[in-house]
């Protein structure tokens, strides 16, 4: 049976996303903030190489083995969603604490001191709330995610009602904590193509508040309607030395000319928990810093197309 009326698919193609308020029930959305929060309290900064979560707009890149070594987790993901959709994590030869052991954490850097000639940087608040976010495979390493992402038959249903892929993979899944104060990174305007690139694009966002989510704390921002004229000229990808990540560009495609960010018609995405935003790999969308006192957890992973012949390149990070 559709889940998404003839209305909200009118919705999602013109404008390139779609808030689907309530998709899940308040008990589900407790259980995911929940585990959330376990994961948070199970942070062990001893154990941390202290790697934070940069973006370009911080004029460099993300790129220490910590973060690439969570985009291998990646991979396997992709590589078990390629076996089965269900039930792969059982026949995952490591055991559950060795995948719970590869989550990776990743700080948000106003939550160290910076490090010196004779001091290394330090925790400047609670373990729990020091994290940016946690990632990159929850949906393979996380028996709860994993309940709610393509396992979930009424997400297995929506990607089929967006009736864009043919053979939805999951390829990338994370918590997103914007942390109460501290959580002060904005994510700059982007489309999703550019980090999960297939030839052609593909990418599609499911992004799940766990929390209540304005203006305030951090909601997403959408341009609606730039999916149709947005071009993934840009891919993000392992810097060819080996070590960290660095932007490349698709051969053929020209850049494009609009300024994004200082156009008209700019709308928030405020939504309270338990809302599912489906994303457009190609819209255009970005969130503010949360100097509020409210916390912003969400649970988003994107899925690209694993059929129609769609190429995932191993230049991705
Ligand atoms: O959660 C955010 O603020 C940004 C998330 C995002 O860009 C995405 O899920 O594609
Ligand atoms: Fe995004």
């Amino acid at each position: 049976m559709d889940l998404l009326s003839e209305e909200q698919l009118t919705r999602w193609k013109e404008e390139g996303y779609l808030i689907v308020p309530s998709f899940f029930s308040d008990e589900e959305t407790a259980e995911m903030l929940g585990e959330a929060r376990r994961l948070l309290d199970e942070f062990d900064p001893t154990s941390h190489p202290m790697t934070t979560f940069k973006t370009a707009a911080d004029g460099e890149h993300v790129g220490d083995d910590y973060f690439l070594n969570s985009g291998d987790k990646v991979r396997d993901s992709l590589l078990s969603y390629a076996r089965s959709h269900a039930g792969f994590g059982d026949r995952d030869p490591r055991s559950q604490s060795k995948l719970a052991a590869d989550i990776g954490y990743f700080l948000e850097p106003s939550s160290l001191s910076p490090a010196t000639d004779s001091s290394p940087s330090q925790l400047l608040v609670p373990p729990a709330q020091s994290i940016n976010k946690i990632g990159h495979a929850l949906a393979v390493l996380n028996p709860v995610f994993r309940k709610y992402t393509l396992e979930n038959e009424r997400m297995r249903q929506v990607a089929k009602d967006l009736g864009e892929q043919e053979d939805p993979r999951v390829l990338q899944s994370m918590v997103i904590c914007k942390q109460p104060r501290i959580g002060g990174r904005a994510v700059p305007c982007h489309n999703d193509s550019t980090f999960l690139y297939t030839d052609p694009p593909s990418a599609i966002g499911a992004w799940i508040a766990l929390e209540e989510c304005t203006p305030q704390n951090g909601c997403l921002s959408f341009l609606p309607g730039s999916h149709k004229i947005s071009r993934t000229h840009q891919r993000f990808v392992r810097h060819p030395s080996g070590k960290g990540t660095t932007f490349i560009d698709v051969e053929g495609v020209e850049p494009n000319e609009e300024k994004w960010d200082e156009m008209d018609g700019w709308k928030e995405a405020a939504c309270p928990a338990g809302t599912l935003v489906l994303i457009h790999g190609s819209v255009m969308h970005k969130s503010p810093p949360n100097p509020s006192d409210k916390s912003r957890l969400i649970y988003t992973f994107h899925m690209i197309e694993g059929g129609k012949g769609f190429v995932y390149d191993e230049k991705n990070w």
